[in-house]
């Protein structure tokens, strides 16, 4: 009998088109709808983006105009999802708290068991603009440590960005601080058939409905190989010791000696590597630059002394390169986001991505049933 040969992980397997987004590790390129990412973050607002990763091209000024007031419609944390918010435990991880919203927004759903495409639309756009509220409200929540508390009412003059640091802090958001978020939400948005969005296509392949589809994504987003790799980042510079005082050459070399004993004992660091880019992440240009400006916006050289330290001696190491979550997780530190709340800022941007996919899926869908080559024991009878 010929050996079949097995594809772990998928590695290299092409399942599927998709129009939605190009991922080119020769080029080290990414295109959403065509548009290279770094032109969107240099350009567009995030609202802009998730518009055209859900239509296909960029809203005209009155599309836009609709686009936006029906997210600012949909901000509000809904009553039904705090009380199960309030419900769980302040210990519980911030991804456990957004995959259980995600759930309860499906449940409650006007049209959870409808999935035309105008329905699915809708419930994209309503589970986006529903989602910075579950995770401001977890992370204010957590921070008040059992304390009853109210979350921050959206407010109908920011953009998403600015009212997802609102709805956060409770303060008026700086705008260097917001265009540095709005860059971290374009980059997030969208990333072919990654794990979670390939998750999200398997449970839409079934015929069943958007919300499952976005609450087995955040299942698949949450382990530290795919999008916990952001606050796995942040554990790792814990670990070395963030010393606010410390000089940039100081943090730099404290970092690499940590690197290079980390990679002695065969440590993964996450935060490096990538399945499918071998010579970079196309998107870490654009997220280091908004990370310089908030280390030069918060006075905080040490962040980027320890980034250069673990970079380099990576480098030097193995050649590893950074990926998207390297430069993000220490952005959002400096924002003020708690660690555990980085994987949710990810999951409140890769919504438009993820649900692009099941509408993409559905548009031509077959059944996602792949085989397996059987390797247990040999046919055996009861006595
Ligand atoms: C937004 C995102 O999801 S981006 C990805 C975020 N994930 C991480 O940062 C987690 C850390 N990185 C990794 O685990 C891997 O690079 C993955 C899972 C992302 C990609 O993995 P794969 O393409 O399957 O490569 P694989 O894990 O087999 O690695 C190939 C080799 O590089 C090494 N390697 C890859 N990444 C790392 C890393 N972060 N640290 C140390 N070594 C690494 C592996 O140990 C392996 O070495 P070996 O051949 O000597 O055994
Ligand atoms: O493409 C991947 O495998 C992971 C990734 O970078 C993403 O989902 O953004």
């Amino acid at each position: 009998m010929a050996a079949v040969e097995i594809k772990k992980g998928l590695a290299g397997v092409v399942v599927d088109y998709t129009a939605i987004s190009k991922v080119n590790p020769d080029t080290n390129s990414l295109l959403y709808r065509g548009y290279p990412v770094q032109e969107l973050a240099a350009k567009c607002s995030f609202e802009e983006v998730a518009y055209l990763l859900w239509n296909g091209e960029l809203p005209t000024k009155e599309e836009l105009a609709e686009f936006t007031a029906r997210e600012r419609a949909g901000r509000a944390l809904d009553p039904v999802v705090k009380t199960v918010i309030d419900a769980l435990p302040t210990t519980a991880h911030p991804m456990d708290v957004c995959r259980t919203a995600a759930s309860v927004l499906g449940a409650r759903h006007e049209l959870a068991e409808v999935s035309t495409p105008e329905a699915n639309m809708k419930k994209a756009i309503d589970l986006w603009a529903a989602m910075p509220a579950v995770v401001a409200y977890d992370q204010r929540r957590r921070r008040a440590d059992g304390e009853a508390i109210e979350p921050v009412a959206p407010r109908d003059d920011l953009g998403y960005s600015a009212n997802f640091l609102w709805m956060t802090f409770g303060e008026d958001p700086v705008e260097e601080v917001v265009k540095a978020f709005n860059v971290s939400m374009i980059l997030y948005a969208e990333h072919s058939f990654n794990a979670s969005t390939f998750t999200a296509r398997v449970v839409t392949s079934t015929l069943s409905d958007l919300h499952s589809a976005v609450t087995a994504a955040i299942g698949a987003l949450k382990g530290p190989l795919h999008g916990g790799a952001n606050e796995a980042v942040m554990h790792t510079f814990e670990e070395i010791g963030i010393r606010t005082e410390e000089s940039l050459e100081d943090a730099a070399a404290r970092a690499k000696t940590w690197m290079e004993q980390a990679l002695a004992q065969k440590k993964k660091v996450m935060g490096f590597g990538h399945r499918v880019y071998k010579h970079g992440d196309s998107r870490v240009p654009t997220m280091k630059a908004a990370l310089d400006k908030m280390i030069a916006h918060f006075g905080r050289p040490e962040i980027l002394g320890l980034y250069n330290g673990l970079e380099q001696a990576m480098d030097e190491a193995k050649a590893i390169k950074p990926n998207l979550d390297y430069p993000a997780g220490p952005t959002y530190h400096l924002m003020g986001f708690d660690t555990p709340t980085f994987t949710p800022l990810f999951v409140a941007s890769r919504i438009t991505g993820w649900t692009a996919h099941v509408m993409e899926q559905l548009g031509s869908n077959s059944l996602i049933r792949p085989l397996s080559e059987y390797n247990g024991v040999d046919e055996r009878h009861l006595p």
